[in-house]
């Protein structure tokens, strides 16, 4: 049976063949020129892929989680696409008119509704969000509410966040970047078109930074907090100590050092200690390890300042996870500051761990959101991570996520799947840049991996993500 990925990747092949996405040089609407362009309409003629779209589309939406009663297709691209996926699940359809008519109803949604009722939305492309919003805004006119979108592709010019702020949450099957990852890794793309493409994307976006956005659980996020106003306001001991770091330092950057070598971590972190506020580890890929590794590690901790966060991702019953953090080989809670865990289990996870971390003065984040192509952690699944968090302040101090998900300034927000260049890896990693994931998505700490450790210049590339992520977030204070 083919693999998630396997599909998405034939699928976007097959949108190429048929020429739904064009390389090129194409004026938009607006006058500007782009060196991509997505003509959807031709899916039209091509009943397997009408087929595909409403299936992957459909899975998207079961994976969300989100709770609706019809759904309503953007003219005219979506409309086909809804019926599809209508038909094919048994869901009523609401039509939008673009126009309304001038005799009969004049309404402009057509179909059966209630005051009060849920529609969803469905795009085929989502570049500023405008077409959604105005369909939304038709819908809410009749007093149908819209929580959720379901695009097919997200251009990722800033129309989902623009969309988050009014209160619309926008979930994607593909995105630009996997377009163009997988196109360029089935040699379909040269890299100077996809180097284009990335920046013009990056250059031409909709919306505005995280300041002004809105938490997933509705309230705004008032004012950017700086790092030393949360040095000392934070409650958790823990965390005012990452944001004084921080502050001193002048650094949000993480190094991610995935190695098999303790020699070579240790080296590797001894040279760019000096550029990074923590350090983290899966301390379950070195073969030599020995506890001197980990005394090594807190001594490097100690003369270059920065905490250590051993990203273990717990993901058992209490009873299990209380003795893997404690002892076995490792003995994590013993040298690791910050530690990790999956909310799969439930809040059991959370007691337990804590149990053992909270009187060393440990802290956990929740694994609320994965960096991962068709990872499973969105929607509801989300939301329960957030509210374990929000309860569980004592020891819980943030999320590994993609997008702010708590307007709580205790809460550190840590994204992994960072790179200067936009795209992926063969094996479902998606990047983003510094940038991105500090202005638009509300990051606090980005953490950088292979970015750093697979470079010739590690500490030469440590230097340059901590000048990215610092300019970021001091962008983030002046609006
Ligand atoms: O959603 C997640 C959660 C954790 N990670 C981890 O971060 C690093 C990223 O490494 P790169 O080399 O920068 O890709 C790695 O240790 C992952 O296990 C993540 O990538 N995404």
């Amino acid at each position: 049976m083919a693999s998630q990925e396997t599909n998405i990747d034939n699928f976007i092949v097959k949108l190429f063949e048929i020429e739904a996405i064009k390389f090129g040089t194409f004026k938009l609407k607006s006058g500007i020129e782009s060196p991509v362009y997505f003509d959807l309409r031709v899916i039209v003629s091509f009943p397997d892929v009408m087929n595909q779209v409403a299936a992957l589309m459909w899975e998207a939406i079961e994976r969300s989680g989100c709770k609706f009663k019809s759904i309503c297709g953007v003219p005219y691209t979506a409309l086909p696409i809804a019926t599809c996926i209508c038909v094919q699940n048994n869901y009523p359809m609401l039509i939008r008119r673009k126009e309304a008519k001038d005799y009969g109803t004049r309404r402009m949604i057509e179909g059966r509704y209630d005051d009060g009722d849920i529609c969803l939305i469905v795009e085929d492309v989502v570049t500023s969000g405008s077409s959604v919003r105005e369909t939304a805004q038709s819908l809410q006119a009749e007093k149908v509410k819209v929580t959720d979108a379901i695009v097919l592709l997200d251009r990722e010019q800033g129309g989902k966040t623009a969309l988050e702020r009014e209160g619309i949450k926008l979930y994607s099957v593909i995105t630009l970047s996997q377009v163009l990852s997988t196109l360029q890794r089935m040699n379909k793309l040269d890299s100077d078109i996809v180097d284009r493409t990335i920046q013009f994307i990056q250059d031409n976006r909709f919306d505005g930074p995280a300041a002004d956005s809105k938490a997933s659980n509705g309230s705004s996020i008032q004012k950017v907090m700086s790092h030393k106003e949360r040095a000392v306001k934070c409650c958790h001991p823990l965390v005012r100590s990452l944001y004084s770091i921080m502050n001193d330092k002048e650094t949000n950057l993480c190094m991610s050092v995935d190695f098999t070598s303790s020699e070579d971590l240790l080296q590797l972190v001894d040279k760019v200690g000096p550029h990074v506020c923590l350090v983290k580890t899966h301390i379950d890929m070195l073969e030599d390890f020995t506890t001197d590794v980990t005394q090594q590690l807190q001594r490097l901790a100690h003369k270059h300042n920065f905490l250590i966060f051993e990203d273990r991702k717990f993901g058992d019953i209490g009873k299990t996870v209380h003795t893997q953090y404690q002892g076995g080989m490792y003995k994590i809670s013993s040298w690791a500051h910050i530690t990790n865990a999956h909310p799969v289990p439930g809040p059991g996870i959370v007691s337990a761990l804590a149990e053992v971390g909270k009187p060393l003065g440990r802290g956990c984040l929740m694994v609320a959101e994965m960096s991962s192509s068709g990872n499973l952690a969105t929607g509801e699944y989300t939301k329960a991570a957030v509210k374990m968090a929000e309860t569980n302040k004592d020891f819980v101090i943030g999320f590994i996520s993609q997008s702010r998900l708590s307007a709580d300034p205790d809460l550190v927000h840590m994204t992994p799947g960072i790179k200067i260049q936009m795209g992926g890896d063969s094996l479902g990693q998606q990047y983003v840049t510094p940038k991105m994931a500090i202005t638009e998505r509300g990051a606090d700490v980005i953490i950088v991996g292979r970015g750093i450790t697979g470079v010739s210049d590690p500490v030469g590339a440590a230097k340059e993500y901590k000048q990215a992520g610092y300019s970021a977030y001091l962008n983030t204070l002046n609006h």
